[in-house]
């Protein structure tokens, strides 16, 4: 194994004790806490297991965590309603509709209900075009999360080639729009993406969010590439017939061959929990009219 492991829970617990400091000196200037909402709809295990950690994480860094769990029938009307009460809550500076709801409910609805300026999971179109085009917004927590562990090892990003794989919403297309923005050349692929392989073998950087558990091999790889590996997949391992989690990359053919890789877990998902705390204090900071320093966090 020659690759760093590139150890995003320690990032991300850096990044958490600074917004946690910006946080206290938040609530000295307004005499306020800063706020995030969460709402969960159903009784999804994963979804119960992330909501608890966004709460607790929320308010170990001095923020206010406002939980709200509904039903899994909860209507549509409903859910919109509960949105836009948050939007008109002061106390209230993030919301966060926890993904995916129950499909009697039209996701992008319910996104479009947000508030743009309290959207901290940048989903909403809005959002998703001041991405687009350079403006000012929220930008989704888990690529900015990534963007943040690539630069931190690889310094200027610029002229690198990248190959983010996967294309949804979430995660595939403000990623591939980060990257541009750091001047890279930006290649998607995804399912219908013909010889795979040979489009990874091109990337400085390989950026997975398909989905398919350890579908990235490490012979797919430019030797020193630096992978980061965002997919989450439960599996059981053959030889102790126990569950675990594992990214969409090999972890272990591809750490011979990259130059850094991000491990699952302890990889970029913390990151995302961490960016999401820090989105909040930035809406906070915008919805109070207190300015942020540009770099602060
Ligand atoms: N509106 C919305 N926004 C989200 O940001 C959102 C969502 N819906 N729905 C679900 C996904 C998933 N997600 C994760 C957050 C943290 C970890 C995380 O901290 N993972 C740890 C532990 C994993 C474990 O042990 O289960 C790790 O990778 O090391 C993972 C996944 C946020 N999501």
């Amino acid at each position: 194994m020659s690759a760093e492991i590139i150890d995003g829970k320690a990032f991300a617990a850096g990044l958490r004790s600074r917004v946690g400091a910006l946080a206290g000196a938040f609530e000295k200037a307004t005499g306020r806490k800063a706020g995030l909402a969460v709402v969960l709809v159903g009784e999804d295990p994963a979804s119960q297991v992330y909501v608890r950690s966004k709460g607790k994480a929320t308010l170990e860094a001095g923020m206010e965590s406002f939980e709200h769990r509904l039903p899994d029938d909860t209507s549509e009307a409903d859910l919109v309603a509960l949105v836009r009460s948050l939007n008109a809550d002061p106390a209230v500076d993030g919301i966060l509709v926890q993904l995916p709801l129950p499909k009697h409910i039209d996701e992008n609805a319910v996104i479009a209900a947000i508030d743009p300026d309290k959207d901290v999971d940048g989903f909403h179109p809005v959002n998703a075009g001041r991405l687009a085009t350079g403006l000012h917004g929220f930008v989704p927590c888990t690529p900015l999360g990534c963007i943040m562990l690539l630069k931190d090892r690889l310094g200027d990003l610029s002229g690198l080639d990248a190959v983010v794989i996967g294309r949804s919403n979430i995660v595939g297309k403000p990623m591939a729009q980060l990257l541009l923005k750091e001047s890279c050349t930006v290649t998607i692929a995804h399912s219908r993406t013909r010889d795979l392989a040979d489009v990874v073998r091109r990337a400085d950087i390989v950026v997975a969010a398909v989905g398919r558990p350890q579908m990235i091999r490490g012979d797919w790889l430019k030797p020193g590439a630096t992978v980061i590996d965002v997919g989450i997949n439960r599996i059981m391992d053959t030889e102790t017939a126990k569950g675990r989690l594992v990214g969409d990359v090999d972890f272990d053919s591809a750490a011979k061959v990259a130059g850094a890789i991000t491990p699952v877990p302890g990889g970029v998902g913390p990151m995302t929990i961490a960016v999401l705390l820090r989105n909040t204090l930035v809406a906070a900071h915008r919805l109070a009219g207190v300015p942020l320093a540009k770099d602060a966090i």
